[in-house]
């Protein structure tokens, strides 16, 4: 059975001859050979080395498609800092004939700033959730449980970072539910736990390329796996 793609991005296109000589995302292995990616899965997730272009793509794709840099809903317009996306004048998305209704682009690392300003722009019909008197981990599950929405677009770089692994457990529900429900996710993590999402599109950003890959090739996989199995061993090499 051929499954139709109704994802609202379903391709990115990159023409590299509109981006600058000496920008620095031509230095980055993964990405400087990269002209096309498909997004033909609900779930799709970048993992790879740090260092290896995931946020610089995803960045790129969140500000092309109408997102704050530092992330938020469609609605944020805010910048502590003078972000600019040297990809976003070579990117091109192809867009699903169907529009999303609603969307997100959380940033683990600008989080504290996106709290800040979902504060300002509370009023009476829409009330603050009051993030900052609430621990890491729970203002980032109670985020995605209020802005997770049907026919969503959802851009998550590493949503993981604040959440304990029973957090991390019910964000894939959360996740799955809003699939269900029409949405698209593209995710940047190093758990093994999220990468567990089934039917995923893994994209790993290593070896010079961006490439298709398993769940079991994961180095989030197999390293988390060998070091449960093999703790005392591998402590004593690392160690010694
Ligand atoms: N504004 C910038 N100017 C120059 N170099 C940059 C800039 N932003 C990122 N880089 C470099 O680009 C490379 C890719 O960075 P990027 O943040 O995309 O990596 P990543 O795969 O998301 O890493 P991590 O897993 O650590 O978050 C890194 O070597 C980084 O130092």
């Amino acid at each position: 059975m051929i499954e139709v793609n109704t994802n609202f991005i379903q391709r990115i296109t990159i023409d590299w001859n509109k981006i600058a000589e000496d920008s620095y995302t031509r230095k980055i292995d993964s990405l400087k050979g990269l002209t096309q990616l498909d997004f033909d899965h609900a779930v799709t997730f970048f993992v790879g080395e740090n260092g290896s272009g995931k946020s610089t793509l995803l960045e790129a794709i969140a500000i092309k498609y109408g997102f704050n840099p530092e992330g938020g809903s469609r609605n944020y317009q805010f910048s502590t800092y003078d972000t600019y996306s040297e990809l976003l004048d070579g990117i091109c998305l192809a867009r699903g004939a169907i529009h999303a209704d609603w969307g997100y682009f959380l940033r683990a690392e600008s989080f504290y700033n996106v709290a800040t300003k979902e504060m300002e722009y509370a009023d009476l019909k829409h009330p603050s959730e009051k993030y900052h008197e609430k621990s890491h981990g729970e203002s980032f599950l109670a985020l995605a449980q209020k802005q997770f929405k049907p026919n969503g677009l959802y851009l998550l770089d590493e949503p993981e970072s604040a959440l304990s692994p029973q957090r991390q457990l019910t964000l894939l529900a959360e996740i799955r539910d809003c699939v269900k429900a029409g949405s698209q996710f593209i995710i940047i993590s190093h758990s093994p736990i999220l990468l567990g999402y089934p039917r995923a599109k893994i994209l790993v950003f290593d070896d010079g390329k961006v490439h298709n890959c398993t769940y079991e090739e994961t180095e989030s996989y197999q390293i988390t796996e060998m070091f449960i199995n093999n703790r005392n061993q591998i402590l004593r090499n690392l160690f010694e």
